[in-house]
């Protein structure tokens, strides 16, 4: 592997992967860093899974290596490389107890006993399943069933964690505290993961780096806030939440959008040449009052209560704007008409549009996401 390659604990290089004339994945590279923890986020039959299960072993690339520590393991079984799932079926036995399950690994490598009894009595502590080894799998919960799966690979102290849609048979709020607590106990021992699901709040909230997958290619990595502050293509933009999209204009300080001008933010400023651009406006950036500016009338159409937002549609020249406006700041009184105003933080540039003349390009009209 190459120098710069060297924090970087788990290396996909060139993989290819095809179920009989179908290629799933084409050629794609991904780096997780040690310690860290990388979520494959992408729409149902993107590849994530796929990817997995080739860094677990269960699936052979077509083409390409694997690397983990360092070595390469594209040819190794699952059992030679170091790793432990967590699935989203929890795969625990069901007539074994909780303890006789995450101990279960500990005696296939013949540990002695006293070893295997602390290290399982510490790992159900971790999951908060203190005291429960005794039970059986069918008289625990599905959120206490996955502290199980979860106990029974941290007991083991693989290189490498490997989470497979680990929360989607649990409920809102046990996805909350579960989520909760792998983030925790990953950072607490700094275990380098990998880990699917096609909810972008989860990946969100235990990712230090998200991966966009389509189609079996990278769209774009990087921590989640820059993936939902400076999307680089219509896509991200549209799959990280709600983005209304307009022509504009950028002269390196402003950016122009239906006739007002916005300031532009520091991160737009520090990475964008002046030109034109697609701009995209997020929901929660745009705010109505009863005063304004007469290029910054709109008409509002429907007013939507959400609890924690209002959603709110408008019409602003001839662009249909989406917008979230959070429920202690919304006045209520707002009805037909309002004026609109553009916090700079929530607006990005996507790739500049080269035009042939003055005039806009057809497909470049604005519209709401
Ligand atoms: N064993 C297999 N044989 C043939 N095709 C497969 C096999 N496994 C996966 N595929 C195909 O590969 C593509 C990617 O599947 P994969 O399960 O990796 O996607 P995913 O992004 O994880 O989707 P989901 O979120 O629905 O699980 C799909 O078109 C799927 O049908």
């Amino acid at each position: 592997m190459s120098k710069d390659s060297k924090n970087n604990f788990v290396v996909l290089k060139n993989i290819c992967k095809r179920f009989g004339q179908n290629t799933v994945i084409g050629d794609l590279d991904l780096e997780i860093e040690k310690g860290s923890l990388v979520t494959l986020l992408g729409p149902s039959g993107c590849g994530k899974t796929t990817v997995l299960r080739m860094v677990a072993g269960l699936e052979k690339p077509t083409s390409g290596q694997i690397f983990i520590d360092g070595e390469d393991v594209t040819d190794r079984s699952v059992q030679h490389r170091d790793i432990c799932m967590v699935f989203q079926s929890y795969a625990l036995f069901p007539h074994m107890s909780l303890y006789g399950n995450v101990a279960y690994g500990l005696k296939n490598l013949k540990l002695p006993a006293d070893e295997i009894s602390q290290r399982v009595d510490d790992a159900l502590k971790l999951v908060n399943l203190e005291g429960m080894g005794d039970r059986f799998v069918d008289q625990i919960s599905g959120g206490q069933q996955q502290r199980v799966a979860l106990a029974r690979a941290l007991v083991l102290k693989p290189k490498v964690l490997l989470f497979d849609e680990p929360l989607s048979n649990l409920d809102a709020n046990l996805r909350r505290s579960m989520r909760e607590t792998i983030r925790d106990l990953q950072k607490r021992f700094n275990i380098t993961s990998l880990y699917v699901t096609h909810d972008q709040a989860e990946a969100f909230a235990v990712s230090d780096k998200v991966v966009v997958m389509k189609d079996g290619d990278i769209m774009q990595q990087g921590a989640p806030s820059e993936l939902y502050q400076v999307p680089d293509s219509l896509f991200m933009a549209n799959f990280m939440g709600d983005a209304n999209i307009f022509d504009g204009h950028f002269d390196g300080e402003t950016i122009t959008i239906n006739g007002v001008q916005v300031k532009a933010n520091q991160r737009t400023v520090e990475s964008k040449a002046s030109g034109h651009y697609q701009v995209g406006v997020r929901p929660e950036a745009i705010t109505l009052s009863h005063e304004g500016q007469p290029e910054h009338i709109c008409k509002v159409n429907k007013v939507v209560y959400m609890g924690a937002m209002y959603e709110v549609s408008v019409t602003w020249g001839e662009h249909e704007l989406l917008l979230q406006i959070n429920s202690t700041e919304f006045d209520t009184d707002i009805k037909d008409q309002a004026y609109l105003s553009v916090n700079p933080v929530g607006v990005f540039l996507l790739d500049p549009v080269v035009l042939s003349s003055k005039k806009v390009q057809p497909e470049l009209t604005a519209e709401v996401a």
